[in-house]
C-alpha cells in the first residue's frame, strides 16, 4: 500500500527543512571574532527549549528583572533564548550609545522583526535599513522641523476642545458635576484626529463618534485576549521567522489594520496628488508631510520615493502617531491620579502662567517647566517602546565606561560581538535603573527634572545619549522622527484637560494597573478584560 503523508509528517519535513536552512545561514552569518564570554543568568527552562523567554514575559516588571541581572552579571550580559541561542543586552551607557550610533548598517532589525513590520505597515521607514533608510528619512525630516510642528500646535488644541465638548456632554448628561470615562479609548481618538489632520489634513473624526474602519480596527485590538498561540511566534519567531505568519486573531487583525490605513493612505495620496498637479502653491511651499511626500514620488533627486514607500511611509506615521502618543497620554493621567498633589501642582502652573488662554508652542518648550517635568517623567516611567532588539551585521567591538568583569576574573572596557548576535537594549530598565537615576529611580517624581543639573549630575544620567538621557525616542539614525510633534501634542492636550478637570481613579487610590498587549503594550485596570482606564473625571469650574 502506497504511504500516504500525514499532516504531522508534513509539519515535520517543513520544520526539518527550515532548520536545515537556518542552521546553512547561521554559518554563514557567523563572523570571525570570538566573542567575549559574558556571564548571565543561567538556563532554568526544560531541554533549553524556551531559554527564560517566559520567566521574562510573565515578570511582573520586566525592566526591573532586566536592571536585576545586571547589578548581578555585568553592564553587558547574556540571557538564555530559545533552542539554546542567546541574546546580549547592554546597559552600559557607552555602549548603548555606539549601538544605537550604528543602527540600520551595524545593528539591523532581525527577520522576524522585518516580517513583523511589513505586515502591519509595509516597506517603510521602520523596515528600512542602511542607504535606503537615510533617504527615505532624508525625504520626509523637513515635515518634522520645529517650524513644522509649530505650525501644527492649533491642531492639538482643536482636537483637545472637540474632546472637552464630548466629555461636558457626557458630564451633562450625568446630570453631575463628573462622569466615569474610559479615558484610553478617547487618548486613542484624540491621537488618530490629530495625526489625520496634522498630517494628511483628513479628519477621521472619531472625536465626533464618526466611524472609520481604521479607528475601528485599531480599538479592536483592545478585545483581543492573547493566547498561546499568539506568544509562541514571539518566542521562536527570531528562530523560525515564518512563524509571524500563523494565522492568529492578533496576526489577522494587524493585517487588517495594514489593509485599512493603506485604503485611506491610496484615497488621500490621490487627492493630494490632484490638488499638486493643480498647482496648489500653499501645498508646494509648506512643509506639510503630504507636501514633502507628493514631492518625494516626482521628484529626480536622489530621495525620490516609490509609490509603495510613499504609502508606507504614511502608515508609518499613522500608526506611530496614533499608539505612542496615545499610550503616553494614558500614562500620564494615571499617573496623575496616583499622585494627586502633583496634579495640583500642575494644574496651579498652567492656571498662573497661562490664565484662561492656551499655552504656545514657545511656552511648550520653555516657559511650563513642571508641565515638561510631568511628561518627561511620564515618559521615563512609561516607554511605549520598552526594548529595541537588533542583530549584529557584523563583527563588532563594543567600547564600556566602566570596566567589565568576567567569569574569568579578568576585566575588560570593551566587548566583542559576533555577526549574527542578537544584541537588546533594554530600554524601560536603563530609563528606570537606580545606578542611571539614583535612590527614588523608581518614584515618579517629576520634581527630579526641576533641578535637571542637580539630579541628572548627581547620578549617571547624564552618560546616557538621547532625548534628555532617557531612551524613550532612541537615539542615532533611527531616533524618532515624531519627538517634536509627539512632545506638543501630549502637552497641548494635557494642558486642555488639566486646567478643565480633575481626575482619580474610578475605585479610589489602590487601583492597581497592569499592561495588556495591545499593538503595544498599554496600561489598564489589574483584573478587568480589554484596556480599559475609566478614570472619575470632574469638571472644574
Ligand atoms: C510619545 C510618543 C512617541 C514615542 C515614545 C516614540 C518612540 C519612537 C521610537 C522608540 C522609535 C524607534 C523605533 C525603532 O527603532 O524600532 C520611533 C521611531 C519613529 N517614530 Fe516615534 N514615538 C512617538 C511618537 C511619534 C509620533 C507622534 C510620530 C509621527 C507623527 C512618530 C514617528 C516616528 C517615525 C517616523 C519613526 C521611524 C524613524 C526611523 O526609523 O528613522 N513617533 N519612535
Amino acid at each position: 500500500m502506497l504511504y500516504q503523508p500525514t499532516f504531522i509528517d508534513f509539519l515535520v519535513l517543513l520544520a526539518g527543512t527550515y532548520l536545515s536552512l537556518r542552521i546553512i545561514r547561521n554559518l554563514r552569518l557567523r563572523g570571525t571574532t570570538p566573542a567575549t564570554p559574558l556571564k548571565g543568568p543561567p538556563n532554568t527552562s526544560p531541554f533549553n527549549i524556551l531559554g527564560l523567554a517566559r520567566r521574562i514575559a510573565r515578570a511582573p516588571d520586566t525592566g526591573a528583572l532586566l536592571e536585576q541581572w545586571a547589578e548581578e552579571y555585568g553592564s553587558v550580559y547574556q540571557i538564555p533564548a530559545a533552542l539554546g541561542t542567546k541574546r546580549v543586552i547592554l546597559t552600559d551607557p557607552k555602549a548603548i550609545a555606539h549601538f544605537y550610533s550604528h543602527e540600520t548598517f551595524g545593528y539591523v532589525q532581525p527577520t522576524f522583526g522585518k516580517m513583523l513590520i511589513e505586515n502591519i505597515v509595509g516597506r517603510g521607514l521602520l523596515w528600512a535599513e542602511g542607504e535606503a533608510h537615510k533617504r527615505q528619512r532624508r525625504a520626509i525630516a523637513p515635515a518634522f522641523t520645529n517650524a513644522a510642528i509649530r505650525k501644527v500646535t492649533d491642531v492639538f488644541y482643536d482636537s483637545a476642545y472637540k474632546l472637552k465638548d464630548a466629555w461636558d456632554t457626557i458630564i451633562e448628561a450625568a446630570s453631575s458635576d463628573e462622569a466615569i470615562i474610559e479615558v484610553q479609548t478617547w487618548m486613542n481618538h484624540v491621537s488618530l484626529d490629530s495625526i489625520g489632520i496634522a498630517g494628511f489634513s483628513h479628519d477621521f473624526g472619531s472625536l465626533h463618534g464618526k466611524y472609520s474602519t481604521v479607528a475601528n480596527v485599531f480599538d479592536s485590538f483592545s478585545t483581543i485576549q492573547p493566547t498561546l498561540i499568539d506568544i509562541i511566534p514571539f518566542i521562536l519567531g527570531p528562530i523560525f521567522p515564518f512563524l509571524i505568519n500563523i494565522p492568529t486573531e492578533r496576526n489577522r487583525m494587524l493585517r487588517k489594520l495594514n489593509a485599512s490605513m493603506e485604503e485611506i493612505s491610496e484615497e488621500l495620496l490621490s487627492k493630494t496628488r490632484e490638488n499638486w498637479e493643480g498647482e496648489d502653491r500653499q501645498l508646494k511651499e509648506e512643509k506639510s508631510l503630504m507636501g514633502v511626500l507628493i514631492k518625494s514620488e516626482t521628484t529626480e533627486s536622489g530621495l525620490r520615493m516609490s509609490k509603495e514607500e510613499v504609502l508606507a511611509q504614511m502608515k508609518v506615521l499613522m500608526l506611530a502617531g496614533y499608539e505612542t502618543s496615545s499610550i503616553t497620554l494614558t500614562w500620564a493621567l494615571i499617573e496623575l491620579c496616583r499622585n494627586p498633589q502633583q496634579q495640583t501642582k500642575l494644574r496651579e502652573e498652567l492656571q498662573t502662567q497661562c490664565g484662561a488662554g492656551d499655552p504656545t508652542w514657545e511656552e511648550f518648550t520653555n516657559g511650563l517647566p513642571y508641565l515638561d517635568a510631568v511628561v518627561h517623567e511620564t515618559l521615563r516611567h512609561h516607554p511605549p517602546l520598552d526594548q529595541t532588539n537588533r542583530i549584529a551585521a557584523e563583527d563588532d567591538i563594543i567600547p564600556l565606561s566602566v570596566p567589565l568583569q568576567l567569569s574569568s576574573g579578568v576585566s575588560v572596557d570593551r566587548v566583542s560581538i559576533s555577526k549574527g548576535t542578537r544584541v537588546t537594549i533594554p530600554i524601560m530598565a536603563v530609563n528606570r535603573s537606580t545606578s542611571i537615576w539614583g535612590p527614588d529611580a523608581k518614584v515618579f517624581s517629576p520634581e527630579r527634572w526641576l533641578d535637571e543639573t542637580n539630579s541628572i549630575n548627581k547620578f549617571r544620567a547624564k552618560e546616557i545619549q538621547g532625548h534628555r538621557h532617557l531612551l524613550t525616542f532612541v537615539d542615532g539614525p533611527r531616533t524618532c522622527l515624531g519627538k517634536g510633534f509627539a512632545l506638543a501634542e501630549i502637552k497641548a492636550v494635557l494642558s486642555v484637560l488639566i486646567r478643565n478637570y480633575s481626575f482619580e481613579f474610578r475605585d479610589g487610590p489602590e487601583t492597581q494597573i497592569e499592561k495588556a498587549r495591545g499593538i503595544l503594550p498599554r496600561p489598564k485596570v489589574a483584573g478587568e478584560s480589554g484596556y480599559g482606564v475609566p478614570l472619575r473625571v470632574r469638571r472644574l469650574r
